[in-house]
Order: C-alpha cells, then structure tokens, then sequence
C-alpha cells in the first residue's frame, strides 16, 4: 500500500479548516494543530471545529487534531502556516529552526508580520532559516465557505521552486479545486496583501452608501495603485489579470464572505476600530496590513492613494466620509 503524504497543518480558523478539508478528501494524513484545547477535544469526539465553517465533517482516520505543534510538524513532509499574521510569531514561538529541516514550508497568510514589515516567507526564511525554494504561497480568489460547499474554486501555488508547486497543486485538486502553479511568489504575496486593504477601502465606501459603479471605479484605480506598488517592490514582467491577481482582488472586493469588507464596512457605518473588531469573530487582515504598507511605502514613495486613505481612516482617526470623499475627487 502506498504510504499517506503527511502534511501539518497549523491554525484553527476557516482557512485552515477548509485546506483540512481538501487535503483529507485526497487521502493525505493531515495533522492540525489549533491552539484551543476545547476545539480540539471537540474534533477528536465529533469530527467538526465548533467555531469556523462547523458544518465540514472529518474523516479522523485522515485528520489527527492536537494542540502539540511540535509533535504536529515533526513527522510532517508540508507544513502548512494558516494562522493570521499578526499571531504567527506567538503560533510559532516554541518551534525551533531545525523543526523545520528537510520539509516544505506553505504560507496560507495573506497578510504581513505587523512590527517586522515583512512577508511571511521572508520572516520563515529569516526567522527559521527555511531557504525561499523550499517554501510556497497559496493564492487565488477562494473563500473558505465556498471551498466548504464545494463550489468550484482555482487555488494558484507561487514557489521559487516550479516542481514544488506542482507536486502542492497535486495535493489539492479535486472535483471542485483546479490549482496551478507559478514562479512569482513574492508578487502573489503582495497582491494578497494588498487585495485586502483595497477590499476593506470598499467596504468603507459601500459602508457610507457608495455603489457599485462608484466602486468599480475604486477598484480600476486599485489595480493601477497595486501595478505601481509591485513594479516599484518586486519589478518583473507578470500578468496582473490572472486570478491569483485581478480575480483575489474581485472576490475580496465584492463576496459576502470578506472579512475584509465586512470590516470596512462596518468602519463606513461609523463602528469604531475596535467595536468593529470585538463584533466580527474573524481577522481582517487589511486592518495590520495599511500599518505594514504604510511603513514599507515611506522608502518607495508609490503613489497610493486608497491604501494612504484606508490607514488615516483606521490608524489617525480621520472620518471616513472625509477621505472617501477625497478619492472621489481623484479618481477617474
Ligand atoms: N478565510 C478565508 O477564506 C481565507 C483566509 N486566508 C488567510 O488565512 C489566514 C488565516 O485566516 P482565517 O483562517 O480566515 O482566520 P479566521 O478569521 O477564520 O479566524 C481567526 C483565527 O485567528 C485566531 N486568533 C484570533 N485571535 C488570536 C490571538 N490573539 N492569538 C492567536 N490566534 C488568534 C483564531 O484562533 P481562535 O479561534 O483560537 O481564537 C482563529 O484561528 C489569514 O491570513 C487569511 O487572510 C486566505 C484565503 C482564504
Ligand atoms: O483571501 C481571501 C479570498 O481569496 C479571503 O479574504 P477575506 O479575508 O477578506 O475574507
């Protein structure tokens, strides 16, 4: 009999939940770490995580859930990084670097390390030593509650190292996931980022009773800012209107299952930051993102306007209306 590929995954939330989910259907052995001891006990007794898309049933002869991460990973050939940024270094604060030796490293985060400013490739090779051509990115527009109903969704994996991916996308295609992958790593990483800044400045907008038309507007400027952004960055010839580009910057923007609208959205309605946060049980990555673009933005002076909008509006307090407004003026 052929032996399980062993793949950890770390973190407890939707997406992590729903790579389980792939990765498990495909009869992979994977070993989830959440940090909660009652979700745990929880999966291992019934076979759903209690608090994100509870409606997924596991195989548990496929899915060993722990609260041990370092006996999570060590047997594990992938190991799958699914925890939002801003936690990642306290997730991650009792592996060492030779945790991590011989195996291939998966960024499922779309967002950056808040303080550090950087990517989270760039912290697991600086932080761990893991080289960038043992590590992917999963990319693309899909939403973990889709991925849970089984609509048809396109992952892209960005790898230095083309094969690698290719044995990844082998990992996770199914009847309703086709994934492809591609050498760009750096720039699916940005965009991501960056998709999530942009999709919460919509939220904002729809917020304040903007419309769509308003709003495609905001995101043709969007996709120009992040065109300058990646140049400026990371200058490479790619194909913005690929879906791990154009098509996550669209869902993002437009599904009813964004966090990242929905928290701008809130923002828009007049929630304070805060109250915005303690309402939504889930991460906008946006909201640690603008602080992290922001920064990086002081050394290369790309003219971005919605991302300059999106941080006064959540980090100096300046009224939502008012920079919206802004725009408006300046958008074409
Ligand atoms: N959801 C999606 O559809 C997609 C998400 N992603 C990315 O996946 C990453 C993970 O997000 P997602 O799964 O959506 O997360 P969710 O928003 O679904 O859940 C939040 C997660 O954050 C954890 N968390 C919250 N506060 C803390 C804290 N103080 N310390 C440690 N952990 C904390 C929660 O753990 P607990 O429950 O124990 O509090 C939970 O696991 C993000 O980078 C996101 O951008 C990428 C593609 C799709
Ligand atoms: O990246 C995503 C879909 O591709 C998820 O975006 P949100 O975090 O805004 O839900």
């Amino acid at each position: 009999m052929q032996e399980k590929t062993k793949i950890a995954v770390l973190g407890g939330g939707s997406w992590a939940t729903a790579l389980v989910k792939i990765l498990s259907e495909n009869k992979a052995e994977v070993r989830w770490w959440l940090r909660n001891t009652e979700d745990v006990q929880h999966l291992q007794q019934f076979g759903h995580n209690p608090r994100y898309i509870s409606g997924v049933k596991f195989d548990l002869n496929y899915v060993l859930p722990s609260n041990n991460i370092q006996a999570t990973i060590q047997e594990a050939d992938w190991v799958i990084v699914a925890v939002p940024a801003a936690f990642i270094q306290q997730a991650l604060s009792l592996l060492s670097a030779e945790a991590f030796q011989g195996k291939t490293l998966v960024s499922a985060v779309k967002g950056m390390i808040p303080g550090q400013n950087v990517l989270i490739t760039d912290f697991l090779k600086n932080h761990f030593g893991v080289p960038a051509e043992h590590q992917c990115v999963i990319a693309g527009p899909c939403h973990a509650e889709e991925v849970a109903l089984e609509k048809q969704s396109y992952l892209t994996i960005g790898s230095h190292d083309i094969d690698r991916a290719e044995a990844f996308c082998q990992l996770l295609r199914n009847r309703y996931v086709k994934a492809n992958p591609l050498d760009d790593i750096d720039g699916v990483e940005y965009c991501a980022v960056l998709k999530n800044i942009i999709a919460l400045a919509c939220g904002i907008a729809h917020g304040l009773n903007y419309g769509d038309n308003f709003q495609a507007v905001m995101v043709s400027n969007a996709m120009e800012e992040i065109e300058r952004f990646l140049h400026a960055i990371m200058p490479l010839p790619r194909k913005l209107t690929g879906s791990a580009y154009l098509g996550d910057l669209l869902v993002t923007a437009y599904s009813q299952f964004s966090r990242n609208r929905t928290f701008g959205n809130m923002i828009g309605r007049g929630y304070t930051v805060k109250s915005a946060q303690f309402e939504m049980n889930m991460v906008a990555e946006g909201y640690y993102a603008v602080q992290s673009i922001h920064e990086l933005n002081k050394r290369l002076n790309v003219e971005m306007p919605i991302v300059s909008a999106v941080y006064r509006i959540l980090y100096e307090g300046v009224g939502p209306g008012v920079e919206i407004d802004i725009l408006k003026d300046q958008f074409k």
